[in-house]
């Protein structure tokens, strides 16, 4: 042990050079950001208006300046996201003998068959298995919210699947652990006869396990009394192991000597009508309990059903930063990104979130800024979020694909340390009465606290008929009541974004975190190629961050808190995002109004100011466009992400904003309404073509198309205003921003007019738009005009 750690474990690489580049590159739009506070001010103060203020009504003009000034707030909050940009490397080749590793849980979660389809979901369960790590210690849980026949059958069949695959991926070091991943791929050549017999061997086997769970999905998928009523069921706990008959035509090179098998137990907690279930949160809250008195592993692999694991190597890599003595005491969390297989090159939803998980370091001395300030309602989110936010004091959780410490999701406090078996020690009455008020009543469960830490062999535990009752407590809907759960201990429950919740809570108590984006993508998951989900996904996270910005979790203001002030404010961003829509819907509106109407907002093209919005204009466009070529994606994705921020912006924030605000004055109950994963043919068809598909409901269709139409029929008047009255000069700025909305809702104006599929804007919609976009003109008409 002295001599693996000699050596790092890993390294963290500042990019001191890109920093400095970038905090420059602020200053300068911070002058003209100043430049443009000046111009906007000085309307409200200069005795002898310069021109063309004394064309112009206050009330356009205060409106314009106010939504500058929130979008500048927003804007200067995450600015430290910036400020120390870091990349790290781990070695899992220096890591100590298997033996001294420490046992990993995983957690996957899923909820309803119908949604998220058995094999994809039980391909999620085998990569897990298949991690490279030693299989007794490694246990796989999954938290089945649906309660469904078919997904405890499916784990049978995924681990009799699994007693032929993971002696495969071991013996011939196989990379893609995920089999569906795996025998998607050209079969590799030139490889061993042996090879080759026992991957037709597997092959075969993995073709029957596909066939058994789509026949079963079939016959009793869908008519689970479950999927269909509101749940009502107790739980059901089940480990799942192998029998014999599994082992019957198996080659003998697939049977090693020393193969562990994992430990995979099915966990379905009880749900009743009259409980809250406090959604994904309440299901790993239980899967923390249950797998408590398993396995009661110090470290927690977080998956979706959706995501699995894509190579072997994760499990290790985080280790390197969970076994650092030098950091291991306060990190809370090694965050993976998210990354998606099922994106294409056009991706006209923006589903691979490249703003968030993937644009590159190397892109990080420049950014949007006054961009906001010019350009209507465009919110060209290209920031790298994660690896920037690692540079400060970690990333938040994001739900999946994160290697957690289960004494931070206990709400343990740091520094205990070694001494967390005495603290926990419930040989003391007094002690254990406070530990039950605070964990619920279970002594097995209080009793695994202190021993988080002390090697457990897995398959030591003896799976008696007491400790699947044990479970089963721990699992039932009573057991939370009274307790902390879900607001001291485990994921946290009031919002829907119980990951960014959880995540921030647990950095003020100190805890800190790591981002790690190998080249090798280690998780895949299914990305939202339909834009009816992922609006509905969007109005979730909107919805689920406001509550949290609204509440005293807000970063800015919990306290005590051990987050640094820079930290902080890019977390305020992050939960108040959905504000956005406030100063999109001024810019979606105003500007384009008053070049209708004639009343210049911005400076003449002749005019110094001019300089400010032109500079910040171009520079952040060519910033956000060098973004996208730089991870070697074509022009039309960065075309396509713009789109779908503004489609975002003034759907999602907005609708994510209503939502909030009725579940806080108690009108609607918080809802998690898990996306759809089972996308067929037909749904996928216009996310292949490249063409929206605008098949989703009219509360989201009416303000978008409202917008455009707005912009379309102002941008035609005010050229023609401007022809007549000869004042390009001075309406440069506005006709030049209306025509670019134009060009970014193209695919909007594509879909009201032009096309004639399924997939087209509905003539309700348009109809409906219409009229709400006469209210709008008219409105101008009175206020500029009259
Ligand atoms: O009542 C529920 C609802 C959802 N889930 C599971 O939660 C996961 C995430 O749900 P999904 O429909 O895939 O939502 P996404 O919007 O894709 O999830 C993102 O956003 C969530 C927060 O809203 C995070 O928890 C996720 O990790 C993150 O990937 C899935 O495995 C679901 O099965 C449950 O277990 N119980
Ligand atoms: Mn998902």
């Amino acid at each position: 042990m002295e001599d693996s750690h000699s050596v790092p474990l890993h390294h963290c690489h500042v990019h001191k050079l890109r920093a400095n580049l970038f905090k420059t590159y602020a200053l300068v739009h911070v002058l003209a950001l100043g430049a443009i506070f000046y111009y906007r001010g000085a309307f409200f103060f200069n005795e002898t208006p310069l021109k063309p203020y004394n064309l112009v009504h206050p009330f356009p003009w205060f409106l314009i300046f106010a939504a500058e000034i929130l979008l500048s707030f927003l804007w200067i909050l995450k600015q430290p996201m910036y400020w120390r940009p870091v990349t790290r490397t781990a070695f899992p080749e220096r890591l100590p003998k298997d033996e001294e590793l420490p046992r990993i849980d995983v957690f996957i979660c899923t909820t309803d068959p119908n949604k998220e389809p058995t094999f994809e979901v039980m391909n999620t369960v085998v990569s897990a298995m298949a991690l490279d790590y030693p299989g007794e210690k490694l246990s796989v849980y999954l938290s089945d919210d649906g309660c469904a026949s078919v997904t405890l059958e499916g784990m049978k069949e995924a681990w009799a699947f699994a007693a032929w695959w993971l002696p495969f991926c071991r013996r011939y070091n196989v990379k893609t652990i995920c089999p569906l991943a795996y025998f998607d791929q050209p079969e590799e050549e030139s490889q061993s006869e042996e090879f080759i017999q026992d991957r037709n061997a597997v092959k075969e086997r993995y073709e029957f396990f596909k066939k058994q769970l789509r026949s079963k999905t079939r016959t009793n998928g869908t008519n689970d009394a479950n999927t269909t009523g509101p749940p009502d069921h107790s739980s059901l706990i089940q480990v799942i192991a192998g029998s014999s008959s599994i082992e019957a035509n198996k080659p003998s090179t697939l049977n090693p000597q020393k193969l562990e098998m994992p430990l995979l137990v099915y966990v379905a907690r009880e749900k009743r009508p009259s409980h809250p279930h406090n959604f994904k949160a309440g299901a790993l809250n239980t899967l923390l309990r249950v797998s408590s008195i398993l396995s009661n592993a110090p470290y927690i692999l977080v998956l979706d059903c959706d995501m699995y694991c894509n190579d072997s190597i994760s499990a290790r890599q985080a280790m390197c930063f969970h076994l650092d003595p030098k950091i291991s005491p306060t990190l809370g969390w090694v965050q993976y990104p998210q990354k998606f297989h099922t994106v294409n090159e056009s991706d006209v939803y923006d589903s691979e979130m490249k703003s968030v998980w993937l644009v590159s370091m190397t892109s990080l001395y420049a950014d949007v800024v006054l961009v906001y300030m010019v350009l209507s309602m465009h919110s060209c989110i290209y920031e790298t979020l994660w690896p920037g936010s690692d540079g400060l004091q970690g990333p938040v959780i994001s739900g999946t694909n994160l290697y957690v410490k289960r004494e931070a999701l206990y709400g343990i406090p740091i520094n205990h340390g070694t001494s967390i078996s005495s603290t926990y020690d419930c040989t003391s009455g007094n002690n254990l009465a406070k530990l039950k008020d605070c964990f619920g009543s279970s002594n097995e469960f209080i009793k695994s606290i202190g021993q988080i830490h002390k090697p457990k062999a897995i398959k030591d535990i003896e799976l008696s008929s007491t400790l699947i009752r044990e479970a089963q407590f721990l699992a039932s809907c009573n057991y939370e009541k009274g307790t902390k759960w879900g607001e001291q201990v485990g994921y946290r429950y009031d919002s829907v974004v119980e990951d960014a919740l959880t995540g921030y809570f647990l950095q003020s108590k100190g805890w800190r975190s790591v981002y790690l984006n190998p080249t090798t993508a280690q998780f895949l998951g299914s990305a939202i190629t339909n834009l009816n989900d992922q609006l509905i996904q969007g109005t979730r996270w909107q919805s689920g961050l406001l509550e949290i910005g609204l509440s005293n979790n807000c970063p800015l203001i919990h306290s005590p808190s051990k987050m640094q002030f820079l930290h902080k404010m890019c977390a305020s961003w992050v939960v108040f995002w959905s504000l956005d829509c406030l100063w999109s819907f001024c810019f979606a509106t105003i500007p384009p109004l008053c070049f209708l109407y004639g009343t210049p907002l911005y400076p003449k093209v002749s005019d110094p100011f001019f300089l400010a919005f032109a500079f910040v204009f171009a520079s952040s466009r060519l910033k956000t466009l060098n973004d996208t070529l730089i991870i070697g994606r074509s022009p039309r994705v960065w075309l396509n992400e713009h789109r779908i921020h503004l489609i975002k912006t003034v759907t999602c924030c907005v609708y994510g904003s209503l939502d909030c605000m009725m579940n806080k004055l108690g009108l609607r109950q918080a809802n998690f309404l898990p996306t759809n994963k089972a996308g067929g043919v037909d749904e996928n068809k216009y996310y292949k073509m490249g063409k929206f598909d605008f098949r989703t409901s009219h509360m989201f269709l009416i303000p978008l198309v409202t917008l455009v139409i707005l912009n379309l029929a102002c941008f035609l008047g005010g050229v023609a205003r401007v022809i007549v009255a000869r004042n390009w000069d001075a309406m440069f700025a506005q006709m030049f921003l209306s025509f670019y909305v134009l060009i970014m809702s193209f695919p909007v104006i594509e879909g009201v007019v032009f096309r004639k599929d399924d997939g087209r804007v509905p003539s309700l919609a348009t109809l409906m738009s219409t009229a709400a976009s006469l209210v709008f003109l008219s409105l101008g008409y009175f206020s500029l005009l009259h």
